[in-house]
């Protein structure tokens, strides 16, 4: 497949997944057909998806020869609805277990933003003989900051949007995502929104999710030691959704992580930053 040839709806695939508890069909976009492959996981806004999160993302991978997996985890864009009792980070692990098992893929790479950021921790500690590098944007654990009081400002009009899905209270979330809002189109609220009000299933079974579990996202420092991977974390200094000590905290577990801090910068360093986002992720993969 050629970089200029691929589309959302040309890379769009359907899996059937059966992984302990979970038998549900997973909607993902699989691009390239490198012998490297690095999967993709998107964050927990309502209307999110694996190609709204990173369709910036995917090219230059593509380019320097990697497979490139978008998978929409349960409960977002065409996956199927649940709702999640529990650890929500280790519940869309277990789901990328099955799709790695369906895929007959042995070993992936791992690129997760935000809750993806979570779910990428959780597979590497259920599934750590499936990880090739990690690379955590803004994301990666859930627990206290020192310093920011939570939830914070950016969750709270998350939760606002899942109650509220108008165009008002998108607006209101998605100026508070990113440090600039002036590269924020029209054209992207209404393409946000149409994915919003498509799936009322999952903006009901989020809500549901939170109110049987306000805690989606567990504490996984003291588990931090075991991972073993080469890990980038990645944020953005004025990070309005999870605050940049967990960067910090994951700095310190994770035995072999680096951090790098993005100056002008709110909770989509890989859309705002795309350019040198990918050139850092690209290097940390090659090297
Ligand atoms: O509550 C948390 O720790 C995680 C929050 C998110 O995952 C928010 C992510 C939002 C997006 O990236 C999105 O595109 O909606």
């Amino acid at each position: 497949m050629t970089a200029t040839a691929f589309t959302e709806a040309s890379t769009s695939r359907f899996a059937r997944i059966k992984e302990g508890d979970l038998d549900l069909q997973l909607h993902y976009n699989d691009v390239g057909e490198g012998a490297e492959t690095v999967v993709m996981l998107h964050g927990s806004g309502p209307g999110a998806s694996g190609w709204a999160n990173f369709h910036r993302n995917i090219e230059p991978l593509l380019n320097a020869g990697y497979r490139v997996i978008l998978m929409d985890c349960p409960g977002w864009s065409k996956s199927d609805t649940i709702v999640s009792e529990g650890s929500r980070s280790n519940l869309n692990a277990q789901a990328l277990k099955g799709l790695l098992d369906v895929l007959e893929l042995d070993r992936v790479h791992l690129i997760g933003n935000s809750m993806g950021a979570h779910s990428t921790v959780a597979f590497a500690l259920e599934y750590p003989e499936r990880i090739g590098k990690l690379i955590l944007m803004g994301g990666g654990t859930g627990g206290p900051s020192a310093f920011v009081p939570q939830p914070t400002e950016g969750i709270k009009l998350i939760g606002a949007l899942y109650r509220e899905p108008t165009i008002e209270n998108l607006k209101k979330m998605m100026n508070v995502f990113v440090f600039d809002a002036s590269g924020l189109t029209d054209e992207m609220f209404q393409t946000r929104l149409d994915n919003i009000l498509a799936r009322r299933d999952h903006l009901e079974n989020f809500v549901k999710s939170s109110t049987l579990n306000p805690k989606q996202f567990p504490d996984f420092s003291h588990r931090l030691h075991e991972i073993t991977a080469d890990t980038l974390i990645v944020w953005g200094r004025e990070d309005r959704f999870v605050p940049m000590d967990t960067g910090l905290r994951l700095l310190a577990g994770l035995p072999k992580a680096q951090l790098h801090v993005f100056n002008r910068c709110g909770h989509w360093a890989q859309w705002e930053h795309a350019e040198k986002f990918n050139r850092m992720v690209l290097d940390f993969l090659t090297h």
